[in-house]
């Protein structure tokens, strides 16, 4: 059975839990089970503090597990975990912040106190940029930490920036690390099993960023219509009763489906209809 590790709390659990019940595996029904089997699919899901997933797949006692890359890379396994599927939400940036106006580039922090909860991340990019800064560990809520004068910047998890702003803060210097929700397993190995979860979650990604277009277009305008929506691989032509006409029926990004539709009417197709996919295999 493969043994997968899945956030118990906090801002991934919520989009964690629908995207493996999206790909059809069972999910718990009560916040208090931190086990799971799933006899069916032959998984077994184990629910963990996001922070301590990295942990439980890098010493081998999990197969895999979906965490942030911010706490991945802060949990310091690259040695025997690795990053094997992005995931496309809870997405956030790494960053340093200090009070408005305090600082402008991060040379400036040499010799100053950074508090953060990601002492592994912050000190590889001190190592990284030859900083030499202290760290100050915090468990959480360190925005606080500078007007309470345990340290001079903060570098913590960015996503809409509202904490800072309240905090009176502003980010500073390059981003540290882009984040989002990732599936990691143990280096280099592929137990059984692996490959159906990640083609499973990976159909579920497709689905959610693609949609299906079907409209019917003139035959002498088939071509220009096809450069418009030439699909994932190979958009399906049908013929129509009127023999003048074609069926055309091809997936385009959701992002763009309406600048599709706009182009495709401006150019003479019409019963243009988009549709959600609802699962995929490729
Ligand atoms: N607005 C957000 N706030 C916090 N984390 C976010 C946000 N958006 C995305 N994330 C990601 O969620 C993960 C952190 O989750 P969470 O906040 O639950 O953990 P934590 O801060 O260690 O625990 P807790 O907040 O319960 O003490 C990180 O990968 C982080 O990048
Ligand atoms: O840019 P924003 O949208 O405001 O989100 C970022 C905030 O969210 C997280 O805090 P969390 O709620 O996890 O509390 P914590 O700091 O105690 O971990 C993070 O540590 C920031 O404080
Ligand atoms: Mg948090």
């Amino acid at each position: 059975m493969l043994r997968i590790a899945v956030p118990n709390k906090g801002a991934l659990s919520e989009s964690a839990r629908e995207i493996l019940l999206e790909a059809g595996y069972r999910q718990r029904r009560d916040s208090r089970e931190l086990v799971l089997v799933d006899p069916e699919n032959e998984v077994e899901f184990f629910y963990l503090r996001p922070r301590d997933i990295a942990v439980y797949v890098g010493q081998g006692t999990l197969d895999v597990g979906l965490t942030g890359r911010d706490l991945f890379r802060d949990a310091q396994v690259r040695d025997t975990a690795e990053e094997i599927m992005a995931l496309g939400f809870g997405r956030s940036v790494f960053r340093l912040a200090a009070p408005v106006g305090a600082f402008s580039d991060a040379s400036q922090l040499a010799g100053r106190r950074i508090a953060t909860s990601y002492d592994g991340l912050l000190t590889d990019y001190l190592q990284q940029t030859g900083l030499d800064a202290t760290v100050v560990h915090l468990d959480g809520a360190v925005e606080s930490s500078v007007k309470l004068g345990v340290a001079d910047a903060i570098a913590d998890v960015v996503e809409t920036g509202n904490t800072l702003r309240a905090a009176g803060m502003e980010v500073f210097g390059e981003p540290i690390l882009d984040s989002e929700a990732i599936m990691i397993g143990r280096a280099g190995e592929r137990p059984a099993g692996l490959d159906v979860l990640l083609r499973r979650l990976n159909g579920v990604l497709v689905a959610r960023r693609w949609v299906m277009i079907d409209y019917d277009i003139s035959r002498d305008l088939l071509e220009r219509a096809v450069a418009v929506t030439p699909g994932l691989e190979s958009p399906t032509i049908s013929p129509l009763r009127d023999e003048s006409q074609v069926a055309v029926r091809s997936m385009v990004r959701k992002s763009d489906s309406n600048r599709v539709m706009d182009d495709l009417y401006d150019l003479g197709a019409r019963g243009i209809l988009v549709s959600a996919i609802h699962a995929i295999r490729l």
